[in-house]
């Protein structure tokens, strides 16, 4: 014990936000020092990531989409689980070791968010790729509690604080009281569902085939919950269903916000129905605290106001929405030793 807080001296504690869309590692006392997209590019059929197991983040992603035959750009994590561990492994691996890299001698303890509703089994496996990827210790928090505490929300107190995490593939909702979840729903439609979206409307309306980051552009410049801003147009370049040929068109604001209330509604049900299943007591807590929106989803136009609308609740935006995970496991790693015994972890 004395001799992992000598070691943790030397080391550089870091707090991972392992998403589906975005990986962010923060180190104790310097902030977030990582923040790359969750994609590694491998040669096709195997899990041989490319550049000597650097082409990983930024580099991987300007691959996406764009790769010749011999190679695939791929995201190992889907729907906010793990869909590919070896690759998960490599990922972590590359990140600790670029974020550890001044201090490669002593191997770094590492606080890793993981989303609420992954079983023993993935938790197992996130525990055992941090190890093999160089940690020296590692723990594990739930997202949405990292969430809350990355937000500022008074989640030690008994009383009761509501986010609503809306990431790339999973929308985590909670209510917590006392350091606790209370009431917990996570369901796998987020951000990447929007985008999925827009691509089908444009095949059906359009003839237009467009790629997951020419739906997800569309999504951030013009896409919207509820109208909260005059409609707007965009240009959009894709390939013609039935020619074969690049083509580009002319979309409003209004059909995109229109595409995008299927998924929507899927994550206000979710909200809805967490709510009805929360403790009387703590609902009453929720009257006067409102609802905490957190992850790159909160960033969407006019979400916060049909999250309201549907549960009467105030409904406030996170500070940087995406980096809350993050930044909550840093304040997690600066309590470590108050709360490592309530995180899961391999060797404790
Ligand atoms: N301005 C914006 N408007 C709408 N959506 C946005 C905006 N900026 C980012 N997003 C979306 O936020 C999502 C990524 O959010 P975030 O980084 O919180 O997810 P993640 O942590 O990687 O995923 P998960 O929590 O599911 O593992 C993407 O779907 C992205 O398109």
């Amino acid at each position: 014990m004395i001799f992992d807080n000598l070691l943790s001296l030397f080391s550089v504690d870091m707090g991972i936000d392992l998403g589906t869309c975005n990986t962010l590692v923060c180190v104790r006392g310097e902030g977030i020092v990582l923040n790359e997209p969750s994609v590694v590019a491998v040669h096709k059929g195997t899990n041989k990531v490319l550049q000597n197991g650097n082409a990983v983040g930024w580099v991987a992603k300007e691959m996406l989409g764009k790769t010749p035959g011999s190679i695939t750009a791929v995201r190992p994590l889907k729907d906010g689980v793990i869909s590919d561990f070896e690759i998960t492994e490599a990922m972590l691996s590359y990140f600790i070791r670029k974020v550890n890299g001044k201090r490669p001698l002593v191997k770094p303890r590492v606080v890793i968010a993981v989303p609420s509703g992954i079983t023993a089994v993935e938790k197992r496996a996130v525990l055992d790729s941090a190890e093999r990827a160089g940690a020296r210790k590692v723990f594990l928090v739930e997202e949405p509690m990292a969430a809350a505490i990355g937000a500022s929300l008074p989640v030690v107190e008994a009383t009761a604080s509501m986010i609503v995490d809306i990431g790339g593939g999973t929308t985590e909702v909670a209510i917590m009281s006392l350091a606790d979840i209370a009431q917990c729903e996570s369901v796998r439609v987020a951000g990447d569902d929007l985008d999925e979206s827009i691509i089908n409307h444009m095949k059906k309306a359009y003839n237009l085939m467009i790629g997951e980051q020419t739906a997800e552009r569309i999504k951030i410049e013009v896409g919207s919950a509820a109208k909260v801003e005059e409609d707007t147009t965009i240009e959009v370049r894709g390939r013609d269903m039935i020619s074969g040929l690049p083509r580009k068109t002319v979309i409003t604001s209004e059909e995109i916000r229109e595409a995008l209330q299927e998924p929507l509604s899927s994550i206000l049900e979710t909200v809805t129905r967490t709510l009805e299943r929360c403790d009387p007591e703590l609902a009453a807590d929720l009257v006067d605290n409102g609802i905490m929106l957190a992850g790159g989803g909160a960033l969407l136009r006019g979400i916060s106001v049909v999250i309201s609308d549907a549960t009467g609740l105030e409904c406030r935006i996170a500070e940087d929405p995406l980096t809350c995970v993050a930044r909550g496991t840093a304040i997690y790693l600066e309590h470590l030793e108050e709360w490592k015994g309530t995180m899961e972890s391999e060797i404790d």
